[in-house]
């Protein structure tokens, strides 16, 4: 259930700022862009299929790059525990991302702030009850993430019907409601007048090509949230 009006993660009144991380950064020279842009995290992948996926060395590197409250988060889709450890060890990242069928208790083992993502229509989360009771059982988690449902596990560029999101917990002390899924500069304003995420994520909608990042799109992204936002005062 939706348990305040604003309906943000923030205090209950004040300014909106929604947060925003951009996802499955491959090259130092978009990370370096978004970094400019303002984002609050970026996010790099580590599963194999993807085509934004890394290397240790590679996300170390990328890592390296990121400046003081800028958070980095590694994005898993059903990893085994000695691969995260693997990249806690050599990305040292803030956050962990899981985005397949993690157990809550394979979320919270590695001591770490984490996300768990959900996919919004998949098979047992096709209502907002279902969806909503399927987060309850992450209250661990620092965020609950709403990705659309499609072939593969997600940046697949697709969006999904958001009044699924109806009877999701939020407020003060509840995971941060992140939106993803589709995102794009034409269409993340509506989504935030709308829905006031405390986050949106995004990698295809600002990009070129899978994994190559669009200076022009990221920025035009960054315009329209900081606009929606100040649509948003009080
Ligand atoms: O980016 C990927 O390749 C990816 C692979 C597996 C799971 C999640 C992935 N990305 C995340 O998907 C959502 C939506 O992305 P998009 O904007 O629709 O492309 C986002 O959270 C990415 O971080």
């Amino acid at each position: 259930m939706i348990t305040q009006t604003a309906a943000s993660n923030d205090a209950p009144s004040g300014p909106r700022r929604t947060r925003v991380k951009i996802c499955g950064l491959t090259r130092p020279q978009d990370l370096d862009e978004a970094v400019a842009a303002g984002v609050d995290a970026i996010g790099l992948v580590f599963y194999p299929p993807s085509r934004r996926c890394l290397t240790l060395e590679q996300a170390a590197d990328l890592r390296a790059r990121v400046p003081a409250f800028v958070d980095v988060t590694a994005l898993f889709v059903n990893p085994d525990a000695q691969a995260v450890r693997q990249v806690i060890e050599a990305v040292r990242p803030d956050l962990l991302q899981f985005h397949g069928e993690e157990s809550p208790g394979f979320c919270a083992d590695f001591g770490m702030r984490h996300i768990k993502a959900f996919r919004a229509g998949a098979p047992g989360l096709e209502t907002a009850a279902t969806l909503a009771r399927a987060c309850e059982a992450y209250g661990q988690a620092a965020g609950w993430l709403f990705d659309s449902y499609s072939a593969g596990y997600g940046g697949s560029g697709s969006g999904f019907d958001t009044t699924l999101l109806a009877d999701v917990s939020r407020g003060p002390g509840v995971p941060a409601l992140v939106l993803s899924g589709g995102l794009k500069a034409e269409t993340v304003g509506a989504q935030i007048a709308a829905l006031e995420p405390f986050a949106v994520d995004v990698s295809s909608g600002v990009e070129s090509a899978p994994g190559i990042k669009d200076p022009a799109r990221i920025q035009a992204f960054m315009r329209a949230v900081r606009a929606a936002d100040a649509a948003g005062m009080p």
